[in-house]
């Protein structure tokens, strides 16, 4: 089984004139050092599972997004209809706006996430250097959706040179590396920040703890490289250490960033029974990294846990490379919708599709091209249509 269960006004912070993209505020931005208070309250955060409506069906938002996203999105919405899962799709456009010199995403799409706590998205594409900032990290950011949560896990029936992956990163997803604070000191010299702070990592570590014992894993790993970067990731580590106190039934080590992509690559076993948590870019890029040792992209789901609203996407991107080609796989934005009715309590309808999804994907007659099969984007939805 795939493991699952698994808001603050942006403002702008530039430093310099010369910063050519809009930057955020950090969320939770503490000048002063604080000391941990008791976990009680900050366990018991509320996390909302959605709205059921009179009809007994609940809305979800549906961001069906870029390149392949309208076609992966069909698909799920099919598989849904026929097996009669109790939600109305409530789709929304996030086509950025600007706003002040800020990209916003149109309010409509806000008020829709806001209302219905719960929300579907396909890749959004985002422009190499100039132009509009990533409207995937900005709905992060805007939504306050601090935990990334990406499971993955060896598909039986479908050989790769590893059959015994079972991991799950859990990536800081509002701060880091990924601040987008960015000046031009003087031409030819540009610097990044990778702001972190001790509340928003105490915050997702908080969660991978939470999280651990809920999926029974045995051991939450920080991934880090304090070594380097002593201050930022230093902070990270040193509040992870603190957060792991409060959980005397959860193991707790850390492992140096390079070195980890080393080990799981080299045997994948021993990280089955952990929660792997990192600052946003290491999350970022190990998920692809584990994506290929189970078959790639087309299987891996996300989602981007917040206390209010949750937004649930698959790892990849847009594809534009097989776009409108009716060649991409929806398996992993299959999959990240069911990490979504397991957050909203739709349990057998997850658990039914889960079994349909594998049981086609072992008998192998309807893989998509990325799998090595030949079937379109539409004749493997049937074929999991036919099995459930
Ligand atoms: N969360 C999101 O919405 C993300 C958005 N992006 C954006 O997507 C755009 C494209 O990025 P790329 O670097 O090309 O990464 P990508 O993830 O879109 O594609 C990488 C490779 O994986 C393949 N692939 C991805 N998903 C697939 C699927 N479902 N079925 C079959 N094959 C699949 C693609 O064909 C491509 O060869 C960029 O603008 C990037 O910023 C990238 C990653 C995540
Ligand atoms: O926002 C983007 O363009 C890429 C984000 C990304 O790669 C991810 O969330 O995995
Ligand atoms: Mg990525």
């Amino acid at each position: 089984m795939i493991a699952s269960r698994a808001f603050a006004s942006p403002a702008r912070l530039c430093l310099r004139k010369a910063c050519h993209q809009p930057t955020w505020a950090p969320v939770a931005f503490q000048a002063q050092p604080r000391r941990f208070a008791s976990t009680a309250e900050s366990d018991k955060v509320a996390r909302f599972k959605g709205k059921k409506g009179s009809d007994g069906n609940f809305t979800v938002t549906l961001i069906e997004g870029d390149g392949i996203g309208p076609e992966i999105s069909q698909s799920v919405k099919d598989i849904y209809k026929a097996a009669k899962v109790p939600i109305v799709w409530e789709p929304v456009d996030v086509t950025p706006r600007l706003k002040d010199g800020r990209t916003v995403i149109p309010d409509e799409a806000i008020e829709s996430v806001k209302k219905n706590y719960v929300a579907l998205k396909g890749p959004l594409a985002t422009p190499i250097g100039k132009g509009h900032v990533s409207l995937n990290l900005t709905l992060r950011r805007t939504f306050n959706l601090f935990a990334n949560v990406r499971p993955c896990r060896s598909i039986e029936g479908y050989k790769t040179p590893y059959d015994n992956v079972d991991t799950v990163l859990i990536r800081e997803n509002t701060e880091g590396e990924y601040s987008g604070i960015e000046h031009v000191v003087v031409d030819g010299v540009v610097q990044s920040i990778k702001l972190i702070t001790r509340a928003a990592s105490e915050r997702v570590l908080r969660y991978a703890f939470q999280y651990a014992r809920e999926v029974n894993k045995k051991k939450v790993r920080v991934v880090h490289k304090a070594t380097i970067m002593k201050m930022s990731d230093g902070l990270f580590l040193s509040t992870a250490r603190d957060v792991a106190k409060d959980f005397p039934d959860i193991e707790f080590d850390a492992e140096l960033l390079d070195n980890a992509c080393l080990k799981i690559t080299t045997d994948p076993g021993p990280y089955s029974d952990k929660v792997l948590v990192m600052p946003n870019l290491y999350g970022d890029i190990l998920s692809d990294m584990c994506a290929g040792l189970i078959g790639g992209l087309g299987l891996t789901p996300s989602g981007n846990i917040g206390d209010e609203c949750s937004i649930f996407e698959a790892v990849h991107g847009s594809a534009p490379d097989i776009a409108g080609k009716a060649l991409a796989n929806p398996t992993a934005l299959l999959l990240s919708s069911l990490m979504m009715l397991r957050h909203m309590g739709l349990n057998d309808h997850a658990a039914q599709i889960e079994s349909a999804i594998f049981a086609t994907l072992a008998e192998g007659k309807a893989l998509t091209g990325d799998l090595g099969g030949k079937a379109k984007t539409h004749e493997y939805a049937q074929a999991i249509i036919d099995h459930l």
